[in-house]
């Protein structure tokens, strides 16, 4: 039921920014952490389900009587983020006179990853990050991508390196993912991050940006986590297998659905929580939710469109408008997780300069 998958407790949105270690040295993270902390404003944001500070007992009891679900504004959120990150640029340059940089590494010429490419680089130049880019053509040799992670590796005004994802088919990922440099690895997929993120009792330097825009998400809009039952659907490396791990780690009890999984509708409607990252369209059908459930929606589906100017738009893995009358909240796509990932990539980053010149 909705009333017990929100929490009415207050939480200190400023622990996002903090590294995975900080906050689960603490048992409860949101209520312990002590550094001084600004609230943010949530006001503006669409959606009447209240971030976690403000939530009510009484507010969260009248969530089950409502018939339509409560949008999860993701670009609300993320533009929150992104002005925080501002600020403590800002105030990074002023106290030692370091701006964080990013680079970004692209092989080829697929039309989406070059616009996640540039709308990285306009998020960077609005927070205020020094991007840096190679833009390599798709016939690249293996040696030509490793050569440009190197060089990014040994420059010290380059903080965060990422590879744009996915790399051409003659590329072997594993290989190019394992020579970012786990201090710079801001996309989090090095086999070491990703190991420490798996392990009880370690955390990793940097978690995946769209699955703890997920959880950020879960957090700000005050979902409580532990002890619930969450489902992932999907098990990538970018999203699915992450997700699974962090929700293990904040203490729910997860299952994975995948293409093998037999009975999907009925694992799924046992969920709590439900996070889909299975990249097809409408696939999650309102009789799969539990009435009252929270819905995370990462899938983002091209479908034909004639009346869009694109002549396609976009749509999650959740069928939406079955979704809405059985789920008590749930992102949109577009305008759910997709704008987090981007203001989580720009938080790892932020992290990683100061980490790197121990700015505190
Ligand atoms: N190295 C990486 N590669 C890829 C990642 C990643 O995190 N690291 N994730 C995805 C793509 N991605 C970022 O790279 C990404 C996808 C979607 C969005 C987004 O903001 N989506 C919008 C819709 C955009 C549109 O209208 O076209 C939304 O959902 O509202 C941002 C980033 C694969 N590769």
């Amino acid at each position: 039921m909705a009333s017990s998958v929100f929490s009415d407790s207050s939480s200190p949105a400023a622990a996002r920014l903090l590294p995975l270690s900080v906050r689960s040295r603490t048992s409860q993270f949101q209520r312990s952490i002590s550094i001084a902390w600004r609230p943010l404003d949530l006001s503006a944001i669409r959606s009447t389900v209240s971030p976690r500070r403000s939530l009510s007992a009484s507010a969260a009891v009248a969530m089950t009587t409502e018939t339509s679900a409560k949008v999860i504004d993701g670009k609300a959120v993320a533009k929150q983020i992104k002005d925080e990150i501002a600020g403590e640029i800002v105030r990074m340059k002023d106290g030692i006179g370091i701006v964080p940089g990013l680079a970004v590494i692209l092989v080829g010429s697929r039309k989406d990853s070059q616009t996640y490419v540039r709308n990285k680089k306009k998020a960077c130049e609005a927070v205020g990050i020094k991007s840096y880019e190679a833009n390599l053509p798709e016939d690249s040799t293996e040696e030509e991508v490793l050569k440009n992670i190197a060089r990014f590796n040994d420059d010290p005004s380059v903080h965060g390196i990422l590879v744009q994802l996915p790399l051409p088919r003659h590329m072997n990922e594993e290989k190019i993912l394992n020579a970012v440099s786990i201090e710079k690895d801001v996309d989090g997929f090095h086999p070491l991050n990703i190991g420490r993120l798996a392990m009880q009792g370690r955390d990793p330097l940097f978690v995946p940006c769209t699955p703890k825009g997920c959880m950020e998400l879960l957090h700000t809009y005050g979902v409580e986590i532990k002890g619930k039952r969450a489902v992932v659907i999907g098990r990538s490396n970018i999203v699915g297998m992450p997700a699974a791990l962090l929700l293990q780690k904040a203490n729910a009890t997860i299952s994975m659905v995948h293409s093998n999984t037999r009975n999907p509708e009925e694992i799924t409607r046992q969920a709590d929580i439900i996070i889909s990252a299975a990249g097809v369209a409408n696939l999650v059908r309102g009789s799969w939710i539990k009435p009252g459930a929270v819905v995370i929606d990462v899938g983002i589906n091209p479908v034909d469109d004639a009346e869009s100017p694109r002549g396609y738009r976009l749509v999650g893995d959740v069928c939406y408008e079955e979704a809405c009358k059985v789920a008590s909240a749930i992102t949109p796509v577009p305008g759910g997780v997709g704008p987090m990932t981007i203001a989580m990539l720009l938080s790892n980053t932020l992290s990683s300069a100061k980490r790197i010149h121990d700015f505190k």
